[in-house]
């Protein structure tokens, strides 16, 4: 996804490769060389290269915030990556590796933090706040003025109503109907949406 984003941007002649512990055959098909794991990395300079984040957050959202303070922590930049087909409000603030994907709407005074990803065709309305590392999965409604803090995922085709609160590292389910505040580090599901730990 990440991949095919950066080549709709027009970077495609600019990829080197990717970084993961194995080889993907679905890497192979984009025609992308593996260069290893991590710890490639030190064969590159950080100012010579700058890094997109693959990681999705399924199953564990840390990796991906991880990966990413790791590799900033070496002095890696990550650029924000903006598919062509993506509508945003000059009004946004995108911040740092933020990754907003094919089709996706983030509408005025919306604040997308560092490293957050806005999949395909998820629509972010007005002044939304999106902390550092949050994903949205495809399709995902947030009417205005909602907050969702670190770390936390927001499944494929779910609806958050305006103004609600989703907490640090929270799961909502896919298709969840959010009318209220998520708590920190907890999972919400189904319609209306009802909170459990995770
Ligand atoms: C480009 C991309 O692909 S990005 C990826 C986007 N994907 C997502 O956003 C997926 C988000 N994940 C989900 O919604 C998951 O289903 C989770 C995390 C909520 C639950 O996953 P698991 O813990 O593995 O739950 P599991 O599949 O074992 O199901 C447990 C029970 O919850 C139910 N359930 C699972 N997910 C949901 C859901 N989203 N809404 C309502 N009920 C659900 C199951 O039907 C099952 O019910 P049962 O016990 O009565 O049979």
């Amino acid at each position: 996804m990440v991949c095919a984003c950066a080549r709709a941007c027009g970077w495609g002649a600019r990829l080197l490769g990717y970084l993961a512990p194995e080889p993907s055959a679905l890497m192979s098909e984009l025609k992308l060389e593996h260069l290893g794991d991590d710890d490639a990395l030190e064969r590159f300079a950080p100012d010579q290269v700058a890094l997109l984040n693959g990681i999705g957050s399924v199953g564990d959202p840390s990796r991906r915030r991880r990966a990413h303070d790791a590799a900033a922590a070496q002095g890696f930049a990550f650029p924000v990556l903006t598919h062509p087909t993506a509508i945003i409000d000059p009004t946004a603030l995108l911040s740092e590796g933020a990754q907003i994907m094919a089709g996706a709407i983030v509408q005025i005074g919306a604040r997308i933090h560092a490293g957050a990803l806005i999949n395909t065709g998820a629509r972010i309305d007005h002044h939304c706040f999106i902390g550092d590392h949050v994903h949205i999965a495809p399709g995902a409604v947030l009417c205005g003025q909602v907050t969702v803090e670190t770390g936390a995922h927001v499944g494929a085709g779910a609806t958050l109503i305006q103004g609600v609160r989703v907490g640090q590292d929270a799961l909502v389910g896919a298709g969840a109907v959010v009318v209220g505040n998520v708590s920190s580090g907890m999972r919400t599901i189904g319609v209306p949406a009802r909170e459990s730990a995770l």
